[in-house]
This record gives C-alpha cells, sequence and structure tokens, in this order.
C-alpha cells in the first residue's frame, strides 16, 4: 500500500518534474497555467526579452488588465494617468509580442483576474496555477493548487513552464455544524484569521474541510481560499465536488464532451487520504461564527460584530498591545467603543474576495427598498465584466443605483487604490475586500473589513451593522 498523502501532497507530486533536494523538500514544478496583469509582469517580460526569450507555451498565459484602469460608468480606453498608462500600453504590447491572450479595458472578458479565471473555466481541480499574484490561491476552491509568485519567477514560468518550489507542511481546518442565517463564508476565514493571527499559517498549505465548507457554494468557498493568503498560507485546497462539477460544465473554456467526461474521471481522488499526515489540525464550529469586521490595521484585528473596540491596556504581550495602540490611533477608534456604534463615510462592494455574482445578489438583498444613510458614498464594483453583465440582466444595477449606489465599471479598484477610486485621509470605509493595512485604499484612509451584505447594511444605517437586525 502507498503511504497515505494530503491532496496538497498529490497536487505537488503529480507535478513534480524532478527532485531538487534529497528530501523532496525543493522540486521542480511544472505549472499548467498562469494569468498575467499590468501591475506585476512588466519586469518579467522585460527579463525576456532582454535574454531573446520566447514564452514557452503562450496558450497556458491569458492578461487581463485590473489593478490599475479606472472603474468609471462609462467605459474608454483612457487611463487614470500617465504611469496606469504606460503600464497598460507595454502589457499589451507584450501580450501581442510574445502571442498571449489578452482581455483589455474594453475586451468583455475583462475582469480582476481571479475573477475571470473561474469564470471562464479555466481553473481546473487537480491544476497547478501560479500567477503575480497572492490572492491566485482562490483557485484552491477547485481543488486546484494556486500560488502567488514574484516577477523573477513569472519570468521563469513563461520561459519553461516550470518553477522551482518548495514544499509547504500541510495543514487541516475542519469547520463543522452550519452557520447561523446572516453568517458568510466571508465570517468563516475572518474569524479563522483572528484565531490563528495574520501569519498564523505561514509555511503551511490549508486545507479546509468540514460540513460547514462542503454547505457553501463553490463562490463562498473562492472566498475563503482567497482571503486565507491573509493568514499567511501561501496555498490552500478543497476536495472538489459535485458543486464544483455542476459549476464548471458548460464554462466556455471547460472541457466538453467527450473530453468532460475523462476529465471528470481523472479528478476522482482528488482529495486527501484517509489517514494522510497533517503536521496541524485546528477545528472551528461554524454555529459558533458571527458576522465580523475588522476594527485595526490587521487583517486579524477583527471581531464579532456585537462586540467592542478592544482595550490594549488589557493585552499582556507588550508587541501586541504596541500594535493596537498603533491601530486605534490610526483608526481614531476608542477602546470600549461598540462596534456597531462606527459612523462610516464611504462603503465599497468589490475585489477578488467578494464581487462575485453571488456577492452582489447577497448584499442587493440587504439593499432592495432601501436607501443608503445621508453623507456616505457608496460604490459596486463588479469583479468582472461578465459579472456586471449578469447582474444587470437581473436588475441588480438599478436596486443599487435606487438605493443611492455608484455602479461602476469591473476592476480592483479601491481594493487596492491603484486608480482614481481612493479614500481621503482620515475617511472611514465600510469594504468587502481583504487588506486593511494603513493606506490601503488612499493615504489616511481607515478600512473595515467585512462581507458584502454587512458593507450594505453599513450603507444603510451609516454605521457598522450587524445585517440581522436590519
Ligand atoms: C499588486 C499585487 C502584487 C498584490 C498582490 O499580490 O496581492 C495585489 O493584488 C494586492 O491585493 O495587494
Ligand atoms: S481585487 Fe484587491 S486583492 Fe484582488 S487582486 Fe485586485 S488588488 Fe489584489
Amino acid at each position: 500500500m502507498p503511504d497515505p498523502r494530503t491532496l496538497y501532497d498529490k497536487l505537488v507530486d503529480s507535478h513534480t518534474i524532478r527532485w531538487l533536494d534529497e528530501a523532496g523538500q525543493q522540486v521542480l514544478l511544472y505549472v499548467d497555467r498562469t494569468v498575467l496583469n499590468e501591475y506585476t509582469s512588466p519586469q518579467a517580460f522585460t527579463g525576456l526579452r532582454e535574454a531573446g526569450r520566447e514564452v514557452w507555451r503562450p496558450r497556458a498565459a491569458l492578461g487581463t488588465v485590473d489593478h490599475v484602469n479606472p472603474t468609471a460608468p462609462r467605459r474608454t480606453a483612457a487611463m487614470p494617468d500617465e504611469q496606469a498608462a504606460r503600464q497598460t500600453e507595454y502589457f499589451e504590447r507584450n501580450c501581442r509580442d510574445f502571442g498571449i491572450e489578452l482581455f483589455d479595458i474594453l475586451h468583455e472578458n475583462q475582469g480582476i483576474e481571479h475573477v475571470v479565471m473561474p469564470e471562464l473555466g479555466l481553473v481546473l481541480p487537480g491544476m497547478v496555477i501560479a500567477a503575480g499574484d497572492s490572492h491566485t490561491t482562490t483557485y484552491g476552491a477547485f481543488g486546484a493548487l494556486g500560488f502567488g509568485i514574484g516577477t523573477s519567477d513569472i519570468e521563469h514560468y513563461l520561459a519553461t513552464q516550470t518553477l522551482i518550489y518548495r514544499r509547504l507542511r500541510p495543514m487541516r481546518v475542519i469547520v463543522n455544524d452550519t452557520l447561523a442565517p446572516g453568517v458568510t463564508a466571508k465570517d468563516i476565514v475572518m474569524a479563522l484569521i483572528r484565531e490563528i493571527g495574520a501569519s498564523g499559517a505561514n509555511g503551511y498549505a490549508v486545507e479546509f474541510a468540514g460540513a460547514a465548507i462542503d454547505a457553501l457554494s463553490v463562490e463562498g468557498r473562492m472566498t475563503i481560499c482567497n482571503m486565507i493568503v491573509e493568514g499567511g498560507a501561501r496555498g490552500v485546497v478543497m476536495a472538489p465536488d459535485e458543486k464544483v462539477l455542476a459549476y464548471l460544465q458548460g464554462r466556455p473554456r471547460a472541457p466538453r464532451g467527450a473530453a468532460w467526461k475523462q476529465a471528470v474521471e481523472a479528478w476522482k481522488g482528488l482529495c486527501s487520504d484517509e489517514e494522510a499526515p497533517f503536521a496541524r489540525e485546528i477545528a472551528l464550529y461554524g454555529a459558533d461564527i458571527q458576522p465580523m469586521v475588522t476594527w485595526g490595521t490587521s487583517p486579524d484585528q477583527a471581531l464579532p460584530i456585537g462586540d467592542a473596540v478592544p482595550d490594549p491596556t488589557h493585552e499582556l504581550d507588550p508587541n501586541r498591545r504596541r500594535d493596537m495602540e498603533r491601530a486605534l490611533d490610526y483608526m481614531g477608534l476608542r477602546p470600549g467603543i461598540k462596534l456597531d456604534s462606527i459612523a462610516i463615510d464611504r462603503a465599497f462592494i468589490g475585489s477578488c474576495t467578494n464581487a462575485r455574482i453571488e456577492d452582489l445578489r447577497d448584499a442587493a438583498s440587504v439593499v432592495r427598498g432601501r436607501r443608503i444613510a445621508s453623507g456616505v458614498r457608496a460604490m459596486v464594483v463588479p469583479g468582472s465584466s461578465a459579472v456586471r453583465r449578469v447582474a444587470e440582466a437581473e436588475g441588480l444595477d438599478r436596486v443599487f443605483i435606487e438605493a443611492g449606489f455608484e455602479w461602476r465599471q469591473s476592476g480592483c479598484s479601491m481594493c487596492l487604490a491603484m486608480n482614481d477610486d481612493v479614500l481621503a485621509p482620515g475617511e472611514r470605509c465600510a469594504s468587502s475586500t481583504n487588506r486593511n493595512f494603513e493606506g490601503r485604499q488612499g493615504a489616511g484612509g481607515r478600512t473595515h473589513l467585512m462581507s458584502p451584505a454587512m458593507v450594505a447594511a453599513a450603507a444603510i444605517r451609516g454605521r457598522l451593522t450587524d445585517t440581522r437586525t436590519l
């Protein structure tokens, strides 16, 4: 009998070309696909150009403009500034010259890379996908191993279709029970990061399992795989099930006909063996998880919405106390105030974490028939042009617009404020994104992370709000 293996190890083993050390901890890994963006790919292409190299398998790469483009409701090719224009022009030239398919800003498939790849059916169970963006882990929801790589690795990948890869240690997170109504996938991942800390999963590949994960939609699973990066995990997997197959079947780039049948057959066995060894295991009880919000400047500085801003003087660890004091100072918050009393200026529904169609439906169901609070500026930035079209076909754009939201074009937008969607200094934002670092949404801007439904509720009340009380 072969040794029992985890799903993560099966994925790495099946893509290992050769061991680079005696224990097989460092390997030459075959990578099936990548996705490129205008922000992290330029130096890689410059490297290829300078070395006179070609791209080994141009059809295994796809480019989409997402980080720097504007999201103004009327789409044009114009960029907000000179640097963004230079980045997108060079990106477009690189894709053209190296034979890589490109979704430019006016393309009907344009969108945030981690939304575009799955919706086209380009992420399949059993694949290894590496890309120049940390949230490539999103693809774990399909039983694929996705991870972010730096620019020199992008160049290595493009030239060889391989990477030098160091194995991670497998860790399992089991989420038992069922979630209470009003609690979402975002709350699971935020609760987990709060528990393990922002570097709690450093060095680990996390496998999620358990009844609460099984019960989630594929979109919800993507939210978890996307955001667990903020807990330090550089690899995430979930065993593919019937829901994954149903999600993929018929997608434009997914296999069809006999190839589909063959693929489904090949995906059997993409799960951890029963006795597979995990270096670490954590259990969460789904029924205990509450809607979460962050109060600080790190994704682990989060609490259930019913709680109060914590008091640093109660923290015994001096480093953590200092971090808390600094975070509260930056966030302009006093210890002890109720989280649901914190007034907001802005509300942002967007990002590769939470701007898929299901997220927009969730938020719209909170917003329907209501108006946003006066003084709040709220916007919805769909994760992709396709999500935007589906939402419009369902009339969700009207729901948001009638409530006072701006309905925008797709892109990363105010998730990281590389375009002209930025917070002014001191502005406070309820945001469905994944990072709340200082200045993330604009210099001096204050970010509170939460689920899209919670953002919608905050926009309506004008302060952080438990959706269940609306
Ligand atoms: C720009 C890119 C390097 C970065 C990432 O890798 O995650 C960005 O997408 C982010 O979310 O901060
Ligand atoms: S939406 Fe945000 S987290 Fe996602 S790729 Fe863009 S900047 Fe990164």
